[in-house]
């Protein structure tokens, strides 16, 4: 994700410093005209506004507050923009260090995929300091289609949370409607047209429908990333988490994310999230 943002970026003209853990990724986009800097600390150092996009919460806390980590170099006049997707008190955690080197935070975690990503489509789910969502609005408005300011710290990664709680659900059910429909004897390539005409009409299940008939999952938002956790499984779990300190029931949700875990156990974590519906066909054989 953060790749093809630092690329529209570095395509509209912006003065772009990069860093990542593997620093090949970041060739490609040398190769186009960022500058590279060593550590998250030097580039904070050189840049007013810095940009992270990191897995998860533990990534981002490592990135930003640990050894020449971005704190390190800030300071007053600067502003840090998180967009990576994380818990609230991860989100509080970052903002207390980097205000306590007299710099700005946001919260600004998306929604959207790769190919959105790319399309600069992006909705930034906003929330922290005022002045630099106002600063850095023209920045998002190249990376993205829409922007919300939702107020305090925290609440951008909650309402986050929110929407890829509603989505992992979405698609558990989703999954088990072709699958239905096909042990009914139903064309389930016909359901997706159905639903796809309907009041539950969505785009995730017009994109992904037609290759799910096929059990084909090309990857967009991955079951997981590269350390081995399940990207929607830990968005769920970071859901669930959050439901729970409210005392919030959350039922469907909670039986949605056993279902990823499935997915999980049988392999699928590299293939697209819409990959969940072969956690039900197994379950199936499994009783049949
Ligand atoms: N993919 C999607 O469709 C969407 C993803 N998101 C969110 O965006 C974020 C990034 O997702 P995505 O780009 O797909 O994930 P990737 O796995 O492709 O990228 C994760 C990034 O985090 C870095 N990273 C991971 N662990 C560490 C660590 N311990 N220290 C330093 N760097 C680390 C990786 O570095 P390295 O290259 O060295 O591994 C890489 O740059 C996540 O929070 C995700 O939930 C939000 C919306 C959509
Ligand atoms: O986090 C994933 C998304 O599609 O949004």
């Amino acid at each position: 994700m953060g790749s093809p943002m630092a690329l529209n970026l570095i395509k509209v003209g912006c003065d772009v410093i990069v860093w990542n853990r593997t620093k090949s990724k970041c060739d490609p986009l040398i190769s186009l005209g960022a500058k590279y800097s060593s550590s998250p600390e030097e580039v904070a150092a050189n840049c007013d506004v810095t940009f992270a996009m990191l897995a998860d919460p533990e990534s981002a806390i490592d990135v930003t507050c640990g050894k020449n980590g971005a704190v390190s170099g800030m300071g007053p006049g600067k502003g840090y923009v998180d967009v990576s997707t994380v818990d609230v008190a991860t989100s509080k955690l970052i903002n207390e260090h980097i205000k306590a080197r007299g710099a700005l935070f946001l919260e600004a975690p998306v929604s959207g995929s790769k190919k959105l990503a790319e399309d600069g489509q992006l909705i930034f789910l906003t929330a922290g300091d005022r002045s630099l969502y106002e600063l850095v609005s023209p920045l998002l408005d190249i990376l993205g289609k829409s922007r919300f300011y939702l107020g305090k710290v925290g609440n951008g990664a909650a309402m986050k949370l929110v929407v890829n709680m509603i989505m992992g659900s979405m698609m558990a059910s989703f999954s088990e409607g072709i699958l239905l429909s096909k042990k009914v004897g139903l064309d389930p390539s016909v359901l997706v047209e159905v639903v796809s005409q309907g009041a539950i009409s969505a785009p995730m299940y017009s994109l992904k429908g037609p290759s799910m008939v096929k059990s084909q999952y090309p990857t967009a938002f991955p079951l997981k990333h590269q350390q081995k956790k399940l990207m929607l499984t830990q968005d769920l779990r970071l859901a669930l988490g959050l439901a729970e300190s409210v005392s919030q029931s959350t039922p469907i949700a909670a039986a949605a994310n056993e279902l990823y875990k499935v997915a999980k156990s049988y392999g699928l974590s590299d293939e697209d999230f819409s990959a969940v519906i072969e956690a039900l066909k197994a379950k199936s054989q499994d009783t049949a």
